[in-house]
């Protein structure tokens, strides 16, 4: 099993490509399931998680070209993919496939609008809390679907003339549950108005990729969208957005050794409330014409308070690095996690490497320490795992981060990328 090596106290200094956002390319990759024709992905980052995915579509009849060639191309930069699913060979998404990743789970909305049915297995992914599908599964019972669990598997079945449009308000923001509902209420009939939509710009983005294919959305960006159900879609060419979580990484590992990163290819209005706090914690950020520009220099890390929140708000996936930044500031910061009930299990790993962290409930107090000193880590989810590494690029010593194909669910060459700016990070095979 692959662990990356660290040798801390390096600053960073250079530029640091962003990739296609992990979680923009695995809707728009779901989304190739609602056409016959050809659905064009560009910049889609290399992971392991869309690797997974393509398994999955692969499976219900999706033929998978890389760059115009068959093969795949390993060279593990962001690529150019077609997606091209003639007609869906297979309704049902196994549980050997689904429980490894939550978002394979999504493949039920296009299903059931294409097909009339989908057997999918309860997800997997992340463990960062239950992680329920009560909102999916409502948000398609709103459109006619018939539900059933049976065996860790739910069942969907369209009523016999297709799904048809409604209103629904979700209880909660769900960013799936909107994915979801929005690609299924593309082939429904009627109009479907979702109240209480996620807002994340990867929902944006999905919807504008699904209008390129001939859908009929408005309102993605807003807690509304406005669906007008179409007959059929066609292909389209896509570019994948951004990653604002890897953004966001890589500028609060320049926060936390500093030195002075470009990060390119990326957009300070994907991220604001974090560059906000960043800010407040002694970085400078400005926008550069082709992304961003994150500079510390000299100045310690202030302590700065945060509470994670749908987008707009503090991103959950930036918890992890951000705690990870605070355990160097100068003062107590408070960290409070809303979305997901479990995650903080980097806390005890954090500790290993000196961070002073105390736990009460959905807060984390985190009292600035003067050093972190390396010790052997173990990543426990995607974005706890990134937090180890920031945090053992500013120990002493030599950090080893254990269980790092968590790290490769979600980031693109990470070690590449943080080498080129001076960091002595490598992997190390056994
Ligand atoms: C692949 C992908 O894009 N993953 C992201 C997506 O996950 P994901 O789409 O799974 O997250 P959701 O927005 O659905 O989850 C938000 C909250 O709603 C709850 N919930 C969700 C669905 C449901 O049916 N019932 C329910 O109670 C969840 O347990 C959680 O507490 O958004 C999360 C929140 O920004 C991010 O952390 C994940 O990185
Ligand atoms: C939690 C994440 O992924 P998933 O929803 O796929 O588990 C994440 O990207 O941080």
């Amino acid at each position: 099993m692959d662990r990356i090596r660290i040798s801390g106290g390096n600053r960073l200094r250079g530029i640091i490509p962003i990739s296609g956002a992990k979680n923009a390319a695995l809707p728009l990759m779901i989304a190739s399931l609602l056409t016959s024709d050809t659905l064009t992905l560009e910049n889609v980052p290399h992971l392991a998680d869309v690797e997974g995915l393509m398994r999955i579509l692969g499976n219900h009849g999706v033929d998978i070209a890389v760059n115009g060639r068959r093969e795949r191309q390993e060279d593990g930069y962001s690529r150019t993919i077609h997606f091209t699913c003639r007609t869906i060979a297979d309704t049902t998404a196994p549980y050997e496939l689904v429980s490894k990743m939550r978002a394979s789970f999504w493949v039920i909305g296009p299903l059931l609008a294409r097909e009339g049915k989908a057997r999918v297995s309860l997800p997997g992914g992340c463990a960062i809390g239950t992680r329920p599908v009560d909102l999916f599964l409502e948000g398609l019972q709103a459109l006619g679907a018939n539900i059933e669990i049976d065996g860790g598997y739910v069942n969907a079945t369209a009523p016999s003339g297709g799904l048809v449009g409604a209103k629904y308000t979700f209880p909660k923001v769900s960013v799936g549950a909107t994915h979801v509902m929005m690609m299924a209420a593309t082939l429904a009939k009627g109009t479907t108005i979702i109240d209480n939509a996620a807002r994340e710009p990867e929902v944006e983005d999905l919807a504008n990729c699904l209008n390129a294919m001939g859908a009929r959305i408005t309102g993605a960006g807003t807690r509304t969208i406005t669906v007008e159900g179409v007959t059929n879609l066609s292909g389209a060419r896509h570019r994948v957005l951004p990653d604002r979580i890897e953004t966001g990484t890589y500028a609060m590992a320049v926060a936390m050794t500093g030195g002075d990163v470009t990060l390119e290819g990326t957009s300070a209005a994907l991220l604001e409330n974090a560059l906000d706090v960043l800010r407040q914690t002694g970085a400078e950020i400005t926008a550069t014409e082709t992304g961003l520009r994150v500079v510390r220099n000299g100045h310690g890390i202030h302590p700065v308070d945060i509470v994670t929140e749908p987008f707009p708000g503090f991103p959950t996936d930036l918890q992890a690095q951000f705690m990870a930044l605070m355990t160097r500031s100068s003062g107590v910061s408070h960290i409070t996690e809303t979305i997901f009930e479990n995650r903080f299990m980097h806390v005890q790993e954090l500790a290993r490497l000196g961070a002073r962290i105390s736990l009460s409930g959905q807060m984390a107090r985190v009292e600035g320490v003067q050093r972190l000193k390396g010790a052997p880590v173990m990543a426990t989810d995607l974005r706890a795992s990134v937090s180890l590494v920031i945090a053992g690029l500013a120990a002493e010593g030599e950090t080893i981060v254990n269980r790092v194909y968590h790290l490769d669910r979600g980031f693109e060459r990470l070690e590449e990328k943080l080498t080129r700016c001076g960091a002595v990070v490598e992997r190390v095979s056994e």
